[in-house]
């Protein structure tokens, strides 16, 4: 195999390697180059190849499900000539995909092939659980690693205890602090991202913020930024997708900023992976967790092992799940079953943990 396309051209700092190269084979001696998509606009793309950034046509055929439609972050074989011609899609490892509230059932893929996705928190105003556990579960379904990041440290009257309260609803996930104002964690950030990273997180969570710390430069748009431009303007072009200087690949796309659930079934069972533990103990298999004996839900409400406020969050999570999962069409699912384990080790710690400190 030749590794002369794979290892110093212009398209390793944006994530491409050998195993690409591989499934590329076929492609390449057709006479098309690897592509990877920016940005998709009427019927064009903005693509990334060895050479630079082009302007593709699509020239694909319409797939059934518009999620298969390309994104950014896809990976592509483009023809190239006068007119470059955007003509197959690699397969995906995942996609996030964002439930449409339109009258039709697709859901619409924001970024392909996503590694890892920051869930970012600001710690300067009380933190919204479920918020998170709807964006954990969006990170894992779509095959991503999350990674949450409680932003404004400097804010945080104890950033300690915050890290500790969070943690508690994202098992087998990293929750690091951070402050722009001091540079506090963002080292320990820079180390937990690799590949291909994605921000998500509400309006003034930080992700502008965090995006140019981590590029190193004021290439996102931030608060502060727009508060100066007085007319309201936001029309700054937002560089959608952009090499990290440690290695890796932000993607910044706008519709990235409060995205919703759809078929994430297998995202929320590892949200809430300590919720389905005990429901395997429940002594009825479709024990609905209320007042059935021997549900052992219940005993850890009891216990003080899970609060309401999850169990809450995890059944109204369920309900809009089912609710946008009816009205779309199954989608290719990303194996998540090697993360199951990691989690539930994770957490089988976490209780033997409490058991000894409750003892003591
Ligand atoms: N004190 C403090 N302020 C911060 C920190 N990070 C961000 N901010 C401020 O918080 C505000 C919002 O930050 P942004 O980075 O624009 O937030 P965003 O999540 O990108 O917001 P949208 O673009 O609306 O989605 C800005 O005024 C930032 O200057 C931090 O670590 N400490
Ligand atoms: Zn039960």
């Amino acid at each position: 195999m030749s590794f002369e396309h794979s290892l110093d051209d212009g398209l390793s700092a944006y994530g491409w390697d050998a195993g690409l190269e591989q499934s590329f084979t076929s492609h390449r001696s057709a006479g098309l180059i690897p592509a990877r998509v920016v940005g998709v606009d009427r019927g064009a793309c903005d693509v990334i190849t060895e050479t630079g950034p082009l302007r593709a046509r699509l020239s694909l055929p319409a797939p059934a499900d518009p999620v298969e439609s390309p994104c950014t972050g896809d990976w592509a074989a483009l023809r190239p000539g006068p007119t470059p011609e955007l003509v197959a899609l690699l397969p995906r490892r995942g996609v996030i995909v964002r439930s449409t509230a339109s009258r039709t059932s697709h859901g619409q893929a924001l970024a392909a092939n996503v590694d890892t996705a920051v869930v970012a928190v600001s710690l300067a105003s009380p933190p919204n659980p479920s918020r998170i556990e709807r964006l954990l579960a969006l990170a894992w379904e779509s095959g991503a690693q999350p990674v949450i990041v409680l932003t404004k440290a400097d804010q945080a009257a104890d950033p300690g205890q915050a890290v500790t309260a969070i943690a508690e609803l994202a098992p087998g996930v990293e929750t690091i602090a951070t402050s722009a104002a001091t540079g506090q964690g963002m080292d320990t950030l820079a180390a937990a991202l690799t590949g291909t990273v994605v921000l998500l997180g509400p309006s003034g969570a930080g992700k502008s913020t965090l995006g140019n710390a981590l590029l190193g430069t004021e290439l996102l748009e931030t608060g502060a930024v727009r508060a100066q431009d007085g007319k309201g303007r936001h029309t700054t072009v937002r560089r959608r997708l952009v090499p990290l200087p440690g290695g890796g690949v932000l993607i910044d796309t706008p519709g990235l900023r409060g995205v919703g659930l759809l078929d994430a079934d297998e995202g929320l069972q590892q949200v809430f992976a300590d919720i389905e533990e005990f429901a395997e103990q429940c002594r009825f298999g479709d024990c609905g967790h209320d007042s059935e004996p021997g549900c052992a839900v219940q005993a850890a409400l009891a216990s003080g092992d899970l609060s309401e406020r999850r169990l809450d969050s995890y059944r109204k999570l369920q309900r809009e799940n089912a609710w946008a999962s009816s009205r779309s069409d199954a989608r290719l699912r990303a194996q998540h079953d090697d993360r199951k384990k990691a989690i539930t080790r994770s957490l089988r710690e976490t209780y033997a943990f409490r058991d000894r400190q409750r003892r003591s």
